[in-house]
């Protein structure tokens, strides 16, 4: 981990630099695949799916036997863990429902907004180094409370052409419709555009690497809607001297072997503690099944010395992380501030880990700086709001006249004629 002492404000945008490749460095490689899967469909599909993944498929639909063969393959204990976990995320996504809002703004003026579904939803898996069926749970019990109809799930083959039993299994838990064996920018450009085999869907979830994030926000240029740009996992820390040094390595080494352009970034007032957390990194970075990727993202990754408390929360929301944990004695200091992040997580005993599987929050969120702007997934993401409204013979009484003097006010005459015609039936 390079060690940065106190960086001046000027060199932050520097110092603070994601070590992925931007929608630039990958949209040719983007639009000449969805150029292909556009006019060839499935043929395109099965070209990328043999040249990324590795693997000729015959079919790339799940099969309902191929499906219980799955199951059946995956241990007691671990559907039970996947169970509880559900539950937790089921609980905490239920609570986010709302109810209808209706307001009488003026005397016969009634307005109402409602939630309804949206009916086709597109959920990307990962799968490139690592099978991560947590994702199905994050995304499909949302859009199961949601009440999507069509949930269309997507992930990338393994070389033997199959897909992990756990996110078959965690698929068939939380009621998706269709498993479809695709991965990468070709999956993203299928459930754009649709194929004979992959549904056309209205909203294209999930997180992914570079590659998926950056085909899915291209998608969006041909009238597909997304969750949001949740790309290369990242973590940032705020710890101080009260901090357990071998807890804060181990959080930032959980998000360091997702793969080599994750970034993982330490905030302290305390130089000793930062050193502290280097030397723990060290040692338990040595045991890692997945030591090669997780030094690699440590080559990105930094340890940032500075002056003061305040110093350190205009850093933060400067970069915006996607998950933020805080292990300092004034913990309210930062969580009554911090203004940009995905998901927060406070004091020793809240590992980010728990976030990723089963406390119960969504670990679909933000990457790149854009926790700024959008929020993680949630179960608003899965509908839409609309509103409806009803006037009565009295309200249009009310505000006729209003709408008639600004229509004609913008020079649009038929505007006016719309409540006019009206009105003089009132007279
Ligand atoms: N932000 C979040 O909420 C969040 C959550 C979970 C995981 N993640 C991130 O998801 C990512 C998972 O990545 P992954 O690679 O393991 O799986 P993945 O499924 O996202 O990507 C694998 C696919 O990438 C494509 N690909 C690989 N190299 C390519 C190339 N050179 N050109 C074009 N396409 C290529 C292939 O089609 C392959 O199927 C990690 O970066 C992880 O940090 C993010
Ligand atoms: N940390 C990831 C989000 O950036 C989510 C995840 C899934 N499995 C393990 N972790
Ligand atoms: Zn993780």
């Amino acid at each position: 981990m390079q060690i940065i002492d106190n960086p001046n404000k000027e060199n932050w945008s520097e110092v603070l630099k994601r070590p992925t490749q931007t929608v630039k460095d990958i949209e040719a490689t983007v639009n000449q695949i969805f150029e292909e899967v556009l006019t060839e469909g499935d043929v395109a599909i099965k070209n990328y799916t043999a040249r990324f993944d590795g693997v000729d498929l015959v079919s790339n639909i799940v099969s309902n036997d191929e499906l219980q063969e799955a199951i059946a393959k995956v241990p007691a204990k671990l559907q039970e863990a996947i169970k509880l976990a559900k539950s937790n995320i089921e609980a905490f996504h239920k609570a986010q429902k709302t109810t209808r809002v209706e307001v009488q703004t003026t005397n016969g003026v009634a307005c109402w907004q409602e939630k309804r579904a949206i009916e086709k939803v597109g959920l990307y898996i990962p799968g490139g180094t690592a099978p991560l069926f947590s994702t199905v749970l994050m995304l499909a019990v949302p859009a199961q409370i949601a009440g999507c109809k069509e949930i269309v799930l997507c992930s990338p083959p393994s070389k033997n052409g199959s897909l992990a039993p756990e996110i078959l299994f965690a698929a068939q838990l939380c009621g998706v419709t269709k498993i479809i064996k695709v991965g990468g920018i070709q999956a993203i450009a299928g459930l754009t555009f649709g194929t004979a085999t992959i549904p056309q869907v209205y909203k294209i979830f999930g997180p992914g690497n570079q590659y998926v994030t950056v085909a899915k926000q291209l998608a969006t240029k041909h009238g597909v809607a997304i969750d949001m740009p949740a790309g290369p996992s990242e973590l940032l820390v705020v710890a101080d001297n009260t901090a357990n040094p071998a807890y804060i390595a181990s959080d930032l080494l959980s998000q360091a072997e997702h793969g080599i352009d994750s970034q993982v970034i330490l905030v302290s007032t305390s130089k000793s503690l930062i050193n502290e957390v280097s030397e723990a990194i060290e040692e338990q970075i040595q045991a890692l099944p997945r030591q090669a990727i997780a030094e690699k993202a440590m080559a990105n990754s930094k340890g940032i010395l500075v002056k003061d408390d305040a110093t350190a929360l205009e850093l933060i929301n400067e970069y915006g992380p996607e998950h933020f944990i805080v292990c300092v004695e004034n913990e309210a200091f930062y969580v009554d501030g911090i203004r940009n992040a995905g998901s927060v997580f406070i004091g020793d005993f809240t590992p980010e880990s728990a976030g990723d599987y089963a406390s119960g929050t969504n670990h679909t969120l933000p990457t790149n700086g854009f926790s700024k702007a959008y929020s993680g997934v949630n179960l608003d993401s899965f509908s839409k709001s609309m509103t409806f409204q009803k006037i009565s013979r009295e309200g249009l009484l009310n505000i006729g006249e209003t709408i008639e003097l600004m229509a004609e006010a913008e020079g649009l005459q038929a505007h006016k004629n719309a409540v006019s015609i009206r009105l003089k039936d009132l007279q």
